[in-house]
């Protein structure tokens, strides 16, 4: 039997082959014979080259009436293939929809003939394929798809969350809740555990900034597993059975605290911020402070209000109005929307990474109210940077430690490029702007030793016979062909944020740039003062060393209350 079914791809109405069972069956079996779509480019699962999809065979697409054959069939792969290549794995496929006409929804017959269909296209590029929604429509049913790529053992999507929020607000709680499956008593149980966490060191690695993990697995459901009698969960498990694991970055609350915030927001690259609100205390303290810095840094937020529980009704009524209005004024220029739903889940982390939409959650860490859309919602974003693996490699430093027995440890990010155990890279720079040949012994991921480690990924490296004294957050580790150079003065456009009076030339503060955390000093503006809310093209030097940065990296530049932020435009390469 020969059916014709509706798919959606990228806003691209694509109609696709019958999916009688017999196509299924062979397609699935096909999962692993070599695929001609693949075979030319394809390494393990195909997922590490580009492939350049036909505009001619995306123009078929349009058309909804074509029967199946083979052909469509290796569109509709390349299609999936490069949604998949362009989302870090996964997307979300609508079933039962089409751009090009009014038509809207499937028999049940076409949805069960098109669902298999998609299982056999996404079996063949090794992913699951899970139910996120279904919905009624004119003609039959919609329904959308989580498909996901399944990762190999030990490794996974990385996405980072910086958590910010006031004093109280029920940050560790939450985080508490999210990562070890209990509730909360209100009385700080969950996050009773957090603390014991942190102290605790592990492979090495301690922070004043407090890091959390939450697995999700190739179908979606959250890895993480209660454990009522250590306490404390087992990052290695959770690493081995995820294809998405998303790094909490706990900063703290508390404005003695903000230069610990602004280094977890540019030092540790986060690709998303959740700002926490208490219902009953609203938008207080360092609240406005935090979502300051994460619209200046353009990290997308999204807000949690937490102790739905204990707070009457108009006292919520009115925190969300308020954090409506402050979401929506000039300044923020946020599109909030109150997720209440499923759909509400899916339609704001689809369009998440936009920037403007700004999800609102209301949330009970207590009765566990509203924590499965969060969840739902957490387990569909997608890591926001594109990383390129096939250029030499590039490793931001963001942490040093001295480990017992090893020697010294620097933790990052790979920037670029893959960088494996035994590999010898430049360091640097030093104080006089030096880079220096220094060797990486062993590589933990997540705690877990691995053999390599690729752009996107946050990693620590063994050093050897390397000082940890002569480390310092915001060096970098390059191949030694790319010939880094350090710089005193850089020129950046920008924009204060607040200052109590005025800002000219000579004036000095700290500059947050990646992890990079050094005073400058302003040699020349093209305005004469700068005043709260001013723009300007500033002259930076730094006073102590030189240091490796890059046009269009932003910054924030940071005394006592004063704050700016800028991005850098020009290196000047001369200044010695
Ligand atoms: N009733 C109720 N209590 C909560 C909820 N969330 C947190 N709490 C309680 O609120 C208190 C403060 O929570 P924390 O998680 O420590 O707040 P925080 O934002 O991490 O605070 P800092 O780490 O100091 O910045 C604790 O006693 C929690 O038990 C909630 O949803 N309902």
């Amino acid at each position: 039997m020969e059916s014709v079914v509706v798919a959606k791809q990228n806003g691209h109405a694509v109609r696709t082959l019958s999916a009688d069972s017999n196509r299924s069956k062979n397609s699935t079996s096909s999962k692993n014979t070599s695929d001609n779509l693949f075979a030319p480019t394809a390494n393990d699962n195909g997922f590490h080259d580009e492939y350049d999809l036909d505009d001619d065979l995306l123009g078929l697409s349009k058309d909804i009436l074509v029967s199946p054959d083979d052909d469509e069939y290796d569109l509709l792969m390349r299609q999936l293939r490069q949604r998949l290549l362009e989302n870090h794995g996964e997307c979300v496929y609508t079933i039962g929809e089409s751009d090009t006409s009014d038509e809207v929804g499937l028999s049940e017959e076409e949805l069960q003939a098109s669902l298999a269909t998609l299982k056999s296209l996404a079996e063949t590029l090794n992913c699951d394929c899970t139910l996120l929604r279904e919905r009624s429509a004119d003609q039959g049913k919609v329904e959308e798809y989580l498909i996901r790529r399944r990762f190999e053992e030990n490794d996974f999507l990385e996405v980072k969350v910086a958590v910010v929020g006031n004093v109280d607000a029920g940050k560790s709680t939450l985080l508490g809740v999210l990562t070890h499956c209990e509730l909360d008593n209100g009385r700080g149980y969950s996050r009773q555990k957090l603390f014991r966490h942190k102290h605790e060191v592990e492979s090495g690695r301690t922070s004043s900034i407090g890091n959390e993990i939450l697995g999700f697995s190739s179908n979606g459901s959250v890895v993480n597993q209660p454990n009522p009698h250590a306490g404390h969960i087992d990052w290695s498990d959770i690493c081995q059975q995820s294809s998405k694991v998303i790094t909490f970055v706990d900063l703290a609350g508390h404005e003695r605290y903000l230069k610990t915030t602004v280094f977890g927001m540019t030092g540790h690259l986060p690709d998303f911020c959740m700002l926490m609100v208490g219902s009953n205390a609203g938008i207080i303290g360092t609240t406005k402070e935090h979502l300051g810095l994460a619209l200046a840094l353009n990290v997308p937020v999204f807000v949690v209000v937490t102790k739905i529980d204990m707070c009457p009704e108009n006292i919520l009524q009115e925190t969300l109005k308020l954090l409506v209005k402050i979401l929506k004024s000039p300044g923020c220029r946020k599109i909030p929307v109150l997720v209440s739903t499923k759909d509400d889940v899916i339609v704001t982390a689809t369009n998440f990474t936009s920037e403007r939409v700004c999800p609102i959650f209301q949330i009970s860490n207590v009765t566990g109210q509203n924590i499965d859309l969060l969840k739902m919602f957490l387990n569909l974003l997608n890591c926001r940077t594109k990383f390129d693996d096939k250029v030499l490699p590039e490793f931001l430093i963001d942490d040093t430690f001295s480990v017992p027995g090893v020697g010294t440890v620097v933790s990052g990010t790979v920037m670029k490029g893959i960088i494996n155990s035994g590999d010898v890279l430049l360091l640097g720079p030093d104080l006089l702007g030096k880079f220096d040949p220094a060797q990486v012994k062993s590589i933990h991921r997540k705690r877990m030793p691995v053999k390599d480690v690729r752009a996107g990924q946050t990693a620590a490296f063994a050093l050897k016979k390397v000082k940890r004294s002569s480390i310092r957050k915001g060096m970098v580790m390059v191949h030694p062909k790319s010939n880094p150079q350090a710089v005193w003065e850089y020129m950046g456009e920008v924009l204060v944020l607040h200052h109590p009076t005025t800002i000219s030339s000579k004036y000095q503060a700290m500059v947050h740039c990646g992890s990079i955390r050094q005073t400058a000093s302003i040699l020349h503006m093209n305005k004469e003062h700068l005043r709260t809310g001013d723009k300007a093209s500033v002259h930076f030097r730094f006073l102590k060393n030189p240091e490796f940065i890059k046009p269009g990296t932003k910054f924030v530049f940071r005394e006592g209350r004063t704050k700016a932020v800028g991005t850098i435009t020009e290196l000047l390469k001369d200044a010695p």
